[in-house]
C-alpha cells in the first residue's frame, strides 16, 4: 500500500531565525575550507555537506524534486550579509575578483546536490558552475539575463538544448528595487484536444538564446573555438521540436517567447503556440526575490521572465546566482570532456 502524506508540502519555505543562523554558519565555515564554487573537492564532497542543512530544508526540497508540490518553490530568510559580498560588479567577465559571496555561491550547490547534479555550460559566462545575473552595461538593451531594460520573455531555460536542465537555482543577494522574476505555470489539459495535439508534435522551430553566442563570451583559444563550432552544428541541427511532452494528462513543457516558433506555412502550428503562449501568458505570478530568497524552478514545469527594470551601475544593482542542476549527468556524457567534467559543449 502507498501512502501520502497528510499535509501538502509548501511551495514556500521561510527560515526560522535558528535555521536561517545555521545555514549562515554552515555556509561561512566552507567558503573557509574550500577555494572556489569551481573546485573539485567542493562537487565530490557535495552530498556530504548537504547533509548537515537543517532538516526541514532537506524535506522540503526532497518533496519538490519527487513533484509533491508546484512547480517552483522559495526558501526565504536566508542572511546575507550586504557589507560582506561587496559591491554587485561591473561584469561576470573578470577572473581576478576575490568571490566574496563564496558562501552563498556554495550555498546554491549545496542545495542543487539536493535535487540533482549541478551542471554549466562550456559556452556561457566563459564556463562558470555558478552564474552571475546582474546588470552589464554592454549588455543593456539585450534579452541575457545580464541586460536590463528590454523584459526578458517567457521562457523554459536553454529550451533548445536537448541536455537542459531540470531544475535552475536562482538565489537573490541583492534586489534593491524588488524586482521579481516571474514564473507561469499552466494547466496544459484545458486546451482543445485538437490545440494539444498539435503541441506534442514535433512542429515547432527553435534556436538558442545569446548568451550561448561566442560575442557573448570569450573565445581565444583553439578549444573555444571548438567548443563554440560545437555547438553551432547542434544548434542548426536542431529540426523541429515539440512544446509538450511526457504524460498527455500532466504534460511537461518546453517553451520559449522569443527563440522558438511556428513555421509560417503550418497554420495549426502558428494558432497552437499562439494558444500556448496566451495560456502562459495568462497564468504568470511574480515571485518576490528579496535578498536571501532562493528560487528552485522546475524547467519542464514552468517557464519564467523578467519585467525591464533600470541599471544603477554604482555597485547596488539587483544580483542574483544562478546553477543548472539535472537528474542525470550521464546523458550528456558526450558533450562533457571527461567523466567527472560538470561543463556541457
Ligand atoms: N527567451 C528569453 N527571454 N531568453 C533569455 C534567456 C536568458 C539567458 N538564459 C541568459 O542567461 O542570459
Ligand atoms: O533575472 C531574472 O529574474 C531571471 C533571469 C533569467 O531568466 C536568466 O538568467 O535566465
Ligand atoms: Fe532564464
Amino acid at each position: 500500500m502507498t501512502t501520502t502524506p497528510s499535509t501538502l508540502p509548501l511551495t514556500e519555505l521561510r527560515l526560522s531565525p535558528d535555521e536561517a543562523a545555521e545555514t549562515a554558519r554552515l555556509a561561512l565555515e566552507l567558503a573557509r575550507e574550500y577555494p572556489s564554487a569551481d573546485s573539485g573537492s567542493l562537487l565530490q564532497d557535495l552530498p556530504l555537506l548537504a547533509a548537515r542543512l537543517p532538516e526541514r530544508v532537506r524535506r522540503f526540497l526532497r518533496a519538490f524534486q519527487l513533484d509533491q508540490a508546484g512547480g517552483y518553490c522559495t526558501i526565504s530568510g536566508h542572511l546575507v550579509d550586504d557589507g560582506r559580498i561587496g559591491p554587485t560588479p561591473a561584469h561576470w567577465r573578470d577572473e581576478q575578483r576575490v568571490h566574496r559571496e563564496l558562501p552563498e555561491e556554495i550555498l546554491v550547490l549545496l542545495y542543487a546536490s539536493l535535487l540533482g547534479e549541478p551542471f554549466g555550460w562550456a559556452t556561457q559566462q566563459d564556463g562558470h558552475l555558478v552564474n552571475d545575473v546582474f546588470p552589464v552595461k554592454e549588455y543593456e538593451t539585450l534579452l541575457l539575463g545580464t541586460g536590463s531594460r528590454t523584459a526578458l520573455t517567457l521562457h523554459t531555460e536553454d529550451a533548445f538544448h536537448p541536455y537542459r536542465a531540470d531544475y535552475i537555482i536562482l538565489a537573490s543577494l541583492r534586489n534593491p528595487d524588488r524586482v521579481p522574476v516571474v514564473v507561469a505555470e499552466a494547466d496544459f489539459t484545458s486546451l482543445p484536444e485538437d490545440v494539444l495535439d498539435v503541441l506534442f508534435e514535433h512542429r515547432f522551430r527553435i534556436i538558442s538564446d545569446d548568451s550561448h553566442l561566442p560575442h557573448n563570451n570569450t573565445v581565444s583559444t583553439a578549444e573555444d573555438r571548438r567548443i563554440f563550432d560545437n555547438i553551432s552544428r547542434l544548434i542548426s541541427g536542431l529540426g523541429l521540436v515539440p512544446v509538450l511532452f511526457g504524460s498527455r494528462t500532466d504534460p511537461l513543457l518546453c517553451f520559449d517567447a522569443t527563440h522558438m516558433s511556428p513555421p509560417d506555412d503550418d497554420p495549426e502550428a502558428v494558432r497552437a503556440f499562439a494558444a500556448a503562449h496566451e495560456l502562459l501568458t495568462h497564468n504568470t505570478r511574480p515571485c518576490a526575490l528579496d535578498a536571501g530568497t532562493f528560487v528552485f524552478l522546475n524547467n519542464h514545469r514552468v517557464v519564467h521572465g523578467r519585467s525591464s527594470f533600470t541599471a544603477r551601475y554604482d555597485g547596488t544593482d539587483r544580483w542574483l546566482k544562478r546553477v543548472n542542476v539535472t537528474h542525470d549527468l550521464r546523458k550528456s556524457r558526450s558533450l562533457r570532456r571527461s567523466v567527472g567534467a560538470r561543463l556541457i559543449g
